[in-house]
């Protein structure tokens, strides 16, 4: 579903992804992991077309998408809930919501299903997104993005700043995403909710992949050692 070749990304001089190959399969659950500043935000937004390539091509369902806009990309499928979730604090949610289905892309998401999905929003549906609480600003960006019926759904920290409690329930909803099959590729901090949640783990240092394995193939040794660089073999064989 998703090829990314040799991606360089850069902020001036400084690299910070540097040649990121990777392949996500079709209902592939993928958690991304690394330290704050090893790029994964960054990669990301690449893939999303919301930051320029300096190098290297991405392909979506066989078609080259390495030059197109990020709107062009949600259009044919893939969308991006980004770190911040960046919503129109002055719309309501329901407003914000329907602003995902700009795309206008054919599928089983429509605003009551979202409303469904997360029930804690539907109190919520006229107020303002800049009076909510983390948990349901997160609930409102997830919305957005599957306002416009995703086949890959890539999601940027999502429990960033949320209680324990409210994380589990973003995961409860994102789990029934990916039980009915939607294709996953997220960044997440907390490793063992990572190793849990997805079937692969990728982790980069410093701008590149130092390890990506089957998380039935490994454990959370090994993925902490390549968190913090200390592991040479892997970095080795993944390169
Ligand atoms: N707009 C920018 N201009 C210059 N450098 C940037 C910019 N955004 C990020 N960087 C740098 O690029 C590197 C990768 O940042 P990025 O945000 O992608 O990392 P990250 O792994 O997502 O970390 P975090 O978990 O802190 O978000 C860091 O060194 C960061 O300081």
């Amino acid at each position: 579903m998703l090829s990314v070749h040799n991606l360089d990304v850069r902020y001036g001089q400084f690299r910070a992804v540097q040649g990121v190959s990777i392949e996500i399969t079709q209902g592939d659950i993928v958690s991304l992991i690394g330290a704050n500043g090893a790029g994964k935000s960054t990669f990301l937004k690449a893939i999303a077309g919301a930051l320029p390539i300096y190098s290297g091509s991405v392909s979506f369902k066989d078609q080259d998408i390495t030059d197109t806009s990020s709107s062009t990309r949600v259009q044919q499928g893939l969308s991006l809930v980004p770190e911040g979730r960046r919503l129109f604090s002055e719309m309501t949610v329901e407003e914000n919501l329907l602003l995902g289905k700009a795309a206008q892309r054919q599928g089983d998401w429509d605003i009551e299903r979202i409303f469904t999905t997360f029930p804690n929003l539907v109190k919520r549906r006229y107020s303002k997104t800049g009076n909510l609480s983390g948990g349901e600003q997160q609930a409102t960006a997830i919305g957005r993005a599957l306002m416009a019926n995703p086949e890959l759904l890539i999601l940027d920290e999502v429990s960033l700043g949320l209680s324990p409690l409210v994380v589990d329930q973003v995961y409860a909803s994102i789990e029934s995403l990916r039980d009915a099959g939607t294709t996953i590729l997220l960044v997440e901090q907390d490793l063992e909710r990572a190793i849990t949640f997805s079937q692969r783990a990728i982790c980069m240092l410093e701008g590149r992949i130092v390890l990506d394995k089957l998380t039935a193939d490994t454990h959370r040794d090994e993925i902490t050692q390549a968190y913090f660089g200390l592991n040479k073999a892997t970095q080795q064989e993944v390169s």
